[in-house]
């Protein structure tokens, strides 16, 4: 119809019911098209920063639209990349590793506009409290963590186990959203 433009629509490349909710709550148009992509492999790099980096643009390359959104999280222990815990025992392990100490959370964005490609990379610290067993039994069971890099959700029950965030928080549960709304907003798609 003439002098009626379509409405956007942001097309976000992520089976993340987390990254969904925040733009959501945004009121931002969404369609959610999950990527099928492998999420390891000989071909990825090392460093976490990069490796989030990399999957990010993988993600959001696999997924046709005009905007498309992608993003990956990586928890980084002093360089050691812990993914999700495959089950409960290495869940176990992960909470072992990170009581008690801080660790960095990178989350890369990956954006697609009809202008341009956008890929960055943001990183939160967080430290953990000394857990202890039981308590980490407890947080285990829960079975919270199992879908989640680093094998806890700082938004959840995992809040028990966090001594304090330096950084964005949005960061640490797979999106820095603020910046997201940046992007678009300076591109014209608003909420
Ligand atoms: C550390 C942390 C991670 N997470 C989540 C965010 C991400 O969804 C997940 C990391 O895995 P990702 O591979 O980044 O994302 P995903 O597999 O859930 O979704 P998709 O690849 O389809 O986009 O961990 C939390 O929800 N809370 C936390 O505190």
């Amino acid at each position: 119809m003439a002098g009626r433009a379509t409405p956007l629509v942001l097309t976000l490349a992520s089976g993340s019911p987390r990254r969904r909710a925040l733009l959501e709550a945004l009121g931002f148009p969404l369609r959610v098209v999950p990527p099928r992509v492998e999420e390891a492999g000989e071909d990825l790099p090392q460093d976490p920063r990069e490796l989030a980096l990399a999957l990010a643009r993988r993600k959001g390359g696999e997924v046709p639209g005009e905007w498309v959104l992608a993003a990956d999280t990586v928890v980084d222990l002093d360089g050691r990349v812990l993914g999700k815990p495959r089950d409960r025992v290495e869940n176990h392990l992960f909470l072992r590793l990170l009581s008690g100490r801080t660790h960095q959370v990178h989350t890369a964005i990956y954006l697609r506009t009809p202008q341009d490609l956008v890929v960055e990379v943001h990183t939160t610290r967080v430290r953990f409290r000394n857990l202890s067993q039981e308590e980490i039994a407890w947080y285990v069971q829960s079975g919270e963590g199992l879908d989640k890099a680093g094998g806890y959700g700082a938004q959840g029950l995992g809040m028990a186990l966090l001594e304090g965030i330096e950084g964005d928080f949005y960061t640490v549960v797979g999106l820095p959203v603020a910046r997201v709304f940046v992007l678009l907003w300076e591109r014209g798609f608003r909420p």
